[in-house]
């Protein structure tokens, strides 16, 4: 596949209908400060961004520079120091939206099968867990069934976390992590313990899933041709204290093809991309 469209910094990204498009983030002036003092350290520092509702923002950066910071503030684990967060147009803390998350360790119940891992979140998450009992060998069963037959798990339900790959386990995890249809999806460096080839597999495997539904979605990674290829947009950030200095379009029609990451164009962006992040580690 070629690029059809030149990767423009100065365009909305390819998932936003316009900047004007409604919200699924908002931060507003928000910063975070942990412990006092002299041994005060700024994690973030007021940082205003926005996502688009259906966006696909990859917030990349050297070590602590603050990304897992942002998705902790937005997933309410983390409350800010100053400013306000929005999720849904409610205060992160009201939960507004459905929220799907998934990590580098994909940490899986190791007593419970795939297939009831999996299920996990709809035994939790309203308006799912009030039809659990009824549903979990009906419609349940089936739904995470698709799901797995997607991410190219047919046959591994019934199969144990240790009985798997470390990638499989990453696709079960993924599985999980949208098997409520979440408004909002979190990515922590999902991939990062995967080997190349495994990694690029993912890669068009949660194309494919997000395409499905189009949640909003916020990917912290730090390999910058699994942001380009994936991101409709791309955050770096800066440590000491954390904050956003580059925010870019990427602006490539999907569906992508792997084979875009050699494309010209887009080892130009990751070159780019690399050099800011190179300067800002010193
Ligand atoms: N609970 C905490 N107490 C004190 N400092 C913290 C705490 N959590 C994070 N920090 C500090 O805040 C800064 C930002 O951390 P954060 O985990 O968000 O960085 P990151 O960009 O996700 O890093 P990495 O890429 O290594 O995961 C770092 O300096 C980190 O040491």
């Amino acid at each position: 596949m070629t690029v059809q469209r030149p990767i423009d910094a100065a365009q909305p990204g390819v998932d936003a209908v316009t900047t004007r498009a409604p919200k699924a983030v908002k931060l507003e002036n928000v910063s975070v400060v942990f412990g006092r003092g002299e041994k005060a350290v700024t994690a973030l520092a007021p940082t205003t961004l926005d996502l688009e509702k259906g966006a696909f923002l990859a917030l990349v950066g050297p070590s602590g520079c603050g990304k897992s910071t942002i998705l902790k503030l937005v997933s309410n684990l983390l409350a800010p120091s100053s400013g306000v967060v929005i999720v849904g147009g409610k205060e992160a803390k009201a939960k507004a939206l459905k929220v799907g998350m998934a990590f580098q360790n994909p940490t899986m119940l190791p007593w419970l099968s795939i297939e009831r891992n999996v299920m996990l979140p709809l035994k939790i998450v309203p308006p799912y867990c009030h039809r659990f009992r009824a549903e979990r060998k009906g419609e349940f069963r089936d739904r995470v069934h698709a799901l797995l037959d997607k991410v190219g798990l047919t046959g591994f339900g019934d199969h144990f976390p240790w009985q798997l790959s470390g990638g499989m386990l990453q696709r079960a995890s993924l599985c999980r992590a949208l098997i409520h249809e979440p408004d909002l999806l979190l990515l922590d460096e999902p991939f990062g313990a995967l080997d190349q080839f495994t990694r690029e597999e993912l890669w068009a495997i949660l194309q494919d899933l997000y395409l499905d539904r189009r949640p909003s979605v916020i990917l912290v990674t730090h390999d910058l041709r699994e942001a380009g290829f994936l991101a409709s947009r791309i955050c770096v950030m800066s440590p000491r204290p954390g904050k956003i200095i580059s925010d870019r379009a990427v602006d490539i029609p999907r569906p992508r093809d792997i084979g875009l990451i050699y494309q010209p164009a887009f080892v130009e962006m990751t070159q780019e991309l690399r050099a800011l992040i190179a300067q800002v580690r010193k």
